[in-house]
């Protein structure tokens, strides 16, 4: 008899989180509030989940959060690392109802739960995986107690955590983000400090610095970054645009608009 052991794969699973039909009312920080078309939200969102998909990701939504205008910004309630979630704790009180819904999604999803404790704050949005080292940045909505907590959930499954200042935006990845291959992109006048960065890459224009990996080379990105586009594409990259302008008005990226779980194995 012979025995054939199953192949694993790393999962390509994303969560993603509807807009709440107050998503107008959505915080805004470091930019001037302009009105937002909710029914054009909806289909920009929708084109997203679209995209993720069609590059072979497994959406999986997260129960809605209506009464929670920022709710579709996902990516500031959870960080993975390896099967482990840590749920965050949002530096602004109207986002800490978010979380427990994404932690029932997780546990089902049968990942390791963990949580950010008070006083610590951490915003999903803050964390930069690349590779085992996990950029934090602190100074908005995570503060020092959270980058703690960060390095007591993942120091001890193998991360570096290395905490950086972010000062001229809301959070780390709305002014760097990762290539696959590691390398840090920014656009300078946002980013703090890109010496603490062991290679980095500027790039022309602020939404040009934010990449999600769909994997294949391909990277997801906001349409209206033409020549970083072409900058990344010179690279040997495939990028696809996303047309997020109603996200962008509350100060969200792509990045923020799923978590992909690619440390689960299925
Ligand atoms: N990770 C992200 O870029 N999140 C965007 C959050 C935007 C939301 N309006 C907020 O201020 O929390």
């Amino acid at each position: 008899m012979t025995t054939t052991s199953s192949p694993i794969s790393p999962s390509r699973t994303a969560l993603v989180r509807r807009p709440s039909p107050r998503l107008a009312e959505g915080l805004v920080t470091h930019i001037e509030r302009r009105p937002v078309d909710a029914a054009l939200a909806l289909r920009q969102w929708e084109d997203y989940v679209g995209v993720l998909e069609a590059h072979g990701w497994r959406t999986r939504e997260v129960a809605p959060a209506d009464d929670c205008p920022d709710g579709v910004f996902v990516e500031d309630t959870v960080v993975m690392f390896r099967n482990v979630a840590l749920i965050s704790r949002p530096g602004a009180d109207s986002r800490k109802p978010e979380t427990a819904a994404v932690e029932e999604a997780v546990t089902a999803l049968g990942c390791s739960v963990n949580r950010v404790r008070g006083p610590g704050t951490l915003d999903g949005g803050d964390v930069l995986k690349t590779g085992d080292t996990v950029y934090v940045g602190c100074g908005g909505r995570t503060n020092g107690a959270g980058v703690a907590q960060l390095r007591s959930a993942f120091e001890p499954l193998g991360a570096r955590v290395v905490a950086v200042p972010v000062t001229k935006v809301l959070h780390l990845k709305s002014a760097v983000t990762a290539l696959p291959d590691g390398t840090v992109i920014g656009h300078p006048p946002l980013v703090d400090d890109s010496s603490l960065f062991p290679r980095f890459l500027p790039v022309p224009e602020e939404s040009g610095a934010h990449v999600v990996d769909l994997g294949g080379g391909a990277l997801l990105m906001a349409a209206g970054a033409p020549r970083s586009a072409r900058l990344l594409a010179a690279l040997g990259y495939t990028p696809v645009e996303v047309d997020i302008s109603e996200f962008e008005k509350l100060e969200g990226c792509v990045t923020c608009l799923s978590v992909r779980l690619r440390g689960l194995y299925a």
